[in-house]
């Protein structure tokens, strides 16, 4: 079995180079099947789990796919299928983001239909509502989801009751080749969303207001394959930015973009850290006692979900006590039973979770329930006496290049290891 192994205690001082943003590249990566001419070239993609398997999607889907050097080219000119299976979709929910354009493109999708997951029951009813609005017939069955029209999708005005990332996605791509206009209303605004604008819009797409809560598209005839290089990830800057608050370190995390992260920054300040906008980042100083913050998830810009876990990590290292409310996911706090492992004075109430700190944090055996919990559990690892070993690492490297690699190359006692797993046998008594 896998594990990383962090022996805590380092500060963490150097440059960190961040990637592409996995959460931008899946729904660019989504949006190449709307290209019925010419090829698709997509800069700085991380190598990632959820990389290959969309990847893997659209070949299914009879797309020519090379992933190459960061850069993954598309030609999905010819003899579309419009088929995503289970094993995608159980794999990575965001296998359902090629329905939009599916369905723009070919008429016709049939996606597996995405389960529950560690962090909440994860529903798509705003994904469907959006493509009925623009005239097709959806059918849940078998485990599948067919959307079909006939002819055209047709412009319609959709009232998101959710500013879900996802549906504002999956509507845009599908928006761009509809009949008329598409305008979405109470929609997602995160930088993923006006990275995949920009790239639509490069294509021939006519897309505006992405950024704000309400986007319009006017429908056209077809699009184009374009070059494109991806926004860098604001999560995997903010998980490298709470790895040096939480062990006083001093790092320069080159990519980051402040913009994209202000609500992470205005916490972290409050708590004491201090932060240099540089030439092409961020520097992070931390203080060598960090003061207690309450943080409540929110859409963007509001404080993201995709660093509760992180937060929560440094927080168990603040003076005082903290509280993090959820309000994005309803389950996303399998880590605090992981830290609490970790010896965390951490309590549960409802969607909220409250910490008394500083905990005295200590190495011990976890394990990753998803992505972000993962990389939260190392980040406590830094920070916990002795060695705190991390198990489930499949869940890191859906959204982290190298992870262990750039926290070692900053200072940290960390590796990965290969252990030995020790046979569990039946005691038979009797
Ligand atoms: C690949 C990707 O970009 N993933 C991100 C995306 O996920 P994803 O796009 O799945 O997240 P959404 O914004 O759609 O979900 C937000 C909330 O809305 C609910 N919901 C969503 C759609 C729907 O049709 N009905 C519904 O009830 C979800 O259950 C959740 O409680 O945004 C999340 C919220 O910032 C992030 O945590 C994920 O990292
Ligand atoms: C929840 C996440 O991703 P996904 O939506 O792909 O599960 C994440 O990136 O933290």
């Amino acid at each position: 079995m896998e594990k990383i192994i962090v022996r805590g205690g380092k500060k963490l001082n150097g440059t960190v180079k961040i990637e592409g943003a996995k959460n931008a590249v899946l729904p660019v990566i989504a949006a190449s099947l709307l290209a019925s001419d010419g090829k698709s070239i997509i800069r700085d993609v991380p190598a990632l789990a959820d990389v290959y398997t969309i990847n893997e999607v659209l070949r299914n889907l009879k797309a020519d796919v090379v992933f190459d050097n960061q850069t993954v080219t598309i030609d999905a000119t010819n003899g579309l299928s419009y088929e995503a299976p289970f094993e995608y979709v159980r794999k990575m929910r965001a296998s359902v983001l090629v329905m939009g354009s599916l369905l723009a493109r070919l008429g016709r999708a049939r996606v597996a239909l995405p389960g529950g997951c560690a962090i909440g029951s994860r529903p798509i009813d705003q994904h469907l509502k959006g493509f009925e609005a623009m005239g097709a017939i959806v059918k849940v069955g078998n485990g599948f989801i067919d959307a079909r029209v006939d002819g055209k999708l047709k412009g319609a005005k959709i009232y998101l009751d959710i500013p879900s990332v996802g549906a504002t996605e999956n509507i845009m791509m599908a928006a761009t080749l509809a009949e008329g206009t598409t305008i979405i209303e109470n929609c997602a605004k995160e930088p993923e969303i006006v990275d995949l604008a920009n790239y639509l819009t490069k294509m021939g797409a006519i897309v505006k207001g992405a950024g704000t809560e309400v986007i319009r598209i006017e429908g056209v005839d077809r699009l184009y394959g374009v070059e494109h290089t991806i926004i860098p990830d604001r999560i995997e800057a903010g998980t490298f930015i709470t790895a040096a608050a939480i062990t006083g370190g001093n790092v320069y995390v080159k990519g980051a973009v402040p913009e994209h992260i202000s609500s992470l920054i205005a916490k972290l300040e409050e708590m004491g850290v201090t932060f240099i906008e540089e030439k092409d980042g961020l520097r992070v100083i931390s203080p060598e006692k960090l003061k207690a913050v309450d943080i409540k998830t929110m859409p963007h810009p509001g404080f993201p979900t995709d660093m509760q876990a992180q937060m929560m990590a440094v927080l168990l290292r603040a003076h005082g006590t903290s509280m993090i409310t959820e309000t994005v996911f309803e389950n996303r706090f399998m880590h605090a039973e992981e830290f609490r492992r970790m010896n965390a004075d951490i309590k549960i109430e409802g969607r909220s979770v409250i910490m008394n700190g500083p905990c005295n944090l200590q190495g011990a055996e976890v394990s990753a329930t998803d992505l972000r919990a993962g990389a939260a559990l190392v980040i406590a690892g830094l920070a916990a006496e002795g060695i705190t070993k991390i198990t489930e690492l499949h869940h890191i490297d859906r959204g982290y290049v190298n992870f262990h690699g750039k926290l070692a190359s900053l200072g940290a006692d960390i590796e990965r290891i290969t252990e030995q797993e020790i046979p569990v046998f039946e005691t038979v008594t009797g």
